[in-house]
């Protein structure tokens, strides 16, 4: 049956691409904003210096200690702790301070400039100091940290070799920058929609803005023959459906159902049908997530993507390895060769002008690496039966040119609408995969709604949040907002025509997934045999019977006042405003730490245990309180926790005020996180008379579930603060 698309839900799309343009740059200024680094250049002082490390945006004290040719043709420098101003005399010179750079990051270096140098320098260039090379961290270590330089696309300095050899006998510092190729390429496939003439429009750009409808397809599952024989039937269904669809399927896949397994056999269905396809997830690792599962059979895959970005475990499907390690790669090597000799000599030369004749034949050598290289990349990707790349990434020069029968998005619903559309401007066919009631990506830019109910001062202090508009409430026709995914949009336009939902679940106990089933998944979810009745006390290792362990569902009800949350704020200055303001609660937490300690005592691993909590300011309660202690046991946000899985959570909800203000867990896709991580055991702290009387179904909701179903409860504030003294 076709759905008939009214005339109000048509969008017109130069008005749409627009409005994301322009919500684009507002969210690219809100990221330099929040970070504080727009301004940031290489002349900051050396507390700004440290902050900033602090903060987990720098590192700082380094000097360059080796340069080699990596991956690509990359120069990739090794950096260690300044031996000058490391304690003299104690190992601790060798080591790297606390930081938070991390393999991936894009980061710059800077050379840290002495006053009077600084002042020479901003005589020299008028602007201040200058600013170093840029490049990605492939490696990092205790004693040092590893930085591929010359990734295309990346605005590095025009002569990269002469910058990076600038860095020698200095003293440098690194900072993580914002990453904008994500942002270019959104916009420069926005403003390729917007200026689309009409007859351009493929049959998707027309589903896609309800310009023309779609059928739900028919299929026979019989004639299908799986490749996995333990798919379960909503699974089956599902991979009929999006084989069967013309255009569009949409896979709904809530916590634990199985969504990559499902994904896989639909790869290779597609790929026993000879269809080339190009699989795509917002983030790196939902992509090698599927590349892992796709490496054991047969198919040809291509990983495309940064090697410092990849999961080791990928490595060999890489593009850039395959460039070298295939036969097509032996070309390229060579000229590689030629390239790590002309490095090496630069060293050796005594003279300014040796020097620029090693630079100029650098320069050509590189050219010629990169056109034998982009032939050999071509070849590799058109050979292949399944590219995959991120959202992004899929905008690289690497598969301009490359025709694809079926786009796949894992993940969609955390990815943001012009991330998506980077591989679908051209798409005939595209599956997505998701949950649109779990979190959507993270957006700082807010944008007010029209008409939205002013919230009141102190809800609106939470700086935690990722978004807290639900979409259900938000009609795409309404409103362009970037916290509508491509997913959420597509359903509310084309509803049951195009989605089909998988309801095993294969995490939860059977109680701890009652309560989402039947407020956000219209009560289909079924727990598997294997997990329906699954206990701490069956764990595949010694552990007590207790009253814990043989509990799936508990509520630590702080109710009566005793457990008061607190305003949050940092007192290091700047970092304030790098960090922001939160809530915590510290008597609540004494819970959280008293559940732990007890689920310990009766024998579960720390390691098989995840403390969780929405806010920031509760995390580094909690982790002052356990992290030595327990240094196995995951301490995390919920919104950092998505797509993960413990044995037992300990959720800490925070919020305890006579207001009965519940700030952001308001949002139900938040709270539906929190509550579907766990596998045998799920204890909630939180203040059911706060909660409970916010006014929020959703919460009132729970708090009578838990009432009902959980073990009930009530921790005494004057034992706790005794024991604790
Ligand atoms: N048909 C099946 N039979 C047995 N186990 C299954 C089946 N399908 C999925 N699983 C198991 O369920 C778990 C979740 O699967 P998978 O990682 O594919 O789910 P997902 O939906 O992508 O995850 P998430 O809910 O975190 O997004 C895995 O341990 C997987 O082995």
């Amino acid at each position: 049956m076709a759905l008939h698309i009214d005339r109000k839900d048509q969008f017109p799309i130069p008005t749409w691409a627009e409005k994301q343009l322009d919500l684009i740059d507002k969210e690219q200024e809100a990221e330099a904003n929040s970070s504080k680094l727009a301004g940031t250049a290489a002349s900051v002082s050396p507390s700004t210096r440290r902050t900033l490390q602090a903060a987990g945006y720098a590192l700082t004290g380094l000097v360059l200690s080796q340069c080699r040719t990596g991956m690509g043709g990359r120069v990739v420098g090794e950096f260690t702790p300044d031996p000058a101003i490391s304690a003299a005399g104690t190992d601790e010179k060798l080591r790297l301070g606390s930081h938070g750079i991390r393999v991936g990051d894009v980061v710059r270096v800077n050379t840290v400039t002495s006053g009077a140098a600084k002042n020479k320098e901003k005589e020299k260039s008028g602007d201040g100091a200058r600013d170093g090379p840029e490049g990605v961290v492939t490696r990092v270590s205790d004693k040092a940290a590893w930085i591929a330089f010359g990734q295309k696309g990346m605005g590095r300095p025009k002569d990269e070799d002469e910058a990076i050899e600038q860095l020698w006998s200095k003293k440098l510092w690194i900072l993580k920058l914002a990453n904008d190729v994500t942002y270019r390429r959104m916009k420069q496939t926005m403003t390729k929609l917007k200026e689309m003439k009409q007859k351009a429009y493929t049959n998707f750009i027309e589903i896609a803005f309800g310009h023309s409808s779609t059928s739900r397809p028919e299929y026979n599952m019989d004639e299908v023959q799986f490749v996995d024989p333990s798919l379960n039937d909503s699974q089956k269904h599902a991979i009929c459906f999006a084989l069967a669809s013309k255009d569009l399927a949409l896979i709904h896949g809530p916590p634990g159902t199985g969504k990559t397994h499902t994904l896989i056999e639909l790869i290779l269905q597609l790929v026993q049908r000879k269809q080339r396809v190009l699989v795509c997830g917002p983030s790196n690792i939902s992509v090698d997530n599927i590349v892992e599962r796709l490496a054991p059979t047969k198919v040809l895959v291509v990983r495309i993507g940064h090697p410092a970005r990849l999961l080791p475990s990928v490595l060999d499907h890489s593009l850039e390895v395959l460039t070298q390690t295939s036969d097509a790669g032996g070309i390229v090597k060579d000229v590689r060769k030629e390239i790590d000799a002309k490095q090496a000599s630069i060293r050796k030369t005594k003279t300014g002008r040796e020097r620029k004749a090693i630079y100029n034949d650098l320069k050509s050598l590189r050219q010629e690496f990169r056109e034998r290289e982009s032939k050999c990349v071509h070849d590799l990707v058109r050979e292949s039966s399944v590219a995959l790349a991120t959202l992004h990434g899929a905008g690289g020069h690497q598969l301009k040119q490359q025709q694809f029968d079926v786009m796949i998005i894992d993940e969609a619903s955390q990815a943001l609408e012009a991330q998506c559309w980077i591989p679908l401007i051209s798409a005939k066919k595209v599956i997505l995969a998701g949950d649109h009631l779990q979190l959507p990506p993270t957006v700082k830019f807010k944008e007010p709604v029209k008409g939205a109910k002013k919230s009141s001062g102190k809800e609106t202090k939470d700086s935690d949040s990722a978004t807290t508009t639900n979409p259900e409430d938000n009609k795409w026709t309404q409103n362009v907002s970037l916290e509508t995914t491509l997913f959420d949009r597509l359903l509310s336009m084309h509803g049951s025509e195009v989605k089909t939902m998988l309801t095993t679940q294969y995490r939860m106990h059977e109680k701890i997934m009652n309560f989402p089933s039947d407020q956000l998944y219209e009560s289909k979810l079924i727990a598997a045999e294997a997990v329906k009745a699954r206990l701490l006390i069956d764990l595949p290792y010694d552990v007590e019977d207790t009253d814990d362990t043989r509990e799936p569902l508990v509520l630590w009800d702080t109710q009566g006042g005793d457990f008061p949350e607190k305003s949050e704020t940092n007192d290091i200055g700047n970092k304030e405003a790098l960090l922001g303001e939160s809530k915590s609660n510290e008597m609540e937490a004494m819970v959280v730490a008293r559940h732990v300690d007890n689920l310990v005592d009766a024998g579960v691993r720390p390691e098989d245990i995840a403390v969780i909590t929405p806010y920031n300011g509760q995390l580094a309660v909690l982790s002052q309180m356990l992290r030595e202690r327990y240094p196995d046991l995951e301490l995390g946000s919920v919104d950092g926790f998505q797509g993960r899985e413990k044995e037992a959570i300990v959720v800490s909800l925070v919020r305890s005020n006579d207001e009965h203000e519940v700030g952001f867990l308001r949002d139900k896709r938040r709270l539906n996180v929190a509550m579907t991580r766990p596998k045998r055991h799920l204890c909630v702290c939180g203040d059911s008379e706060t909660l409970g009387r916010s006014g929020v179904k959703f919460l009132k909701d729970w708090m009578s579930f838990l009432e009902e179903h959980a073990d009930l409860r009530y921790p005494d504030a004057g034992d706790l603060l005794q024991s604790s003294a």
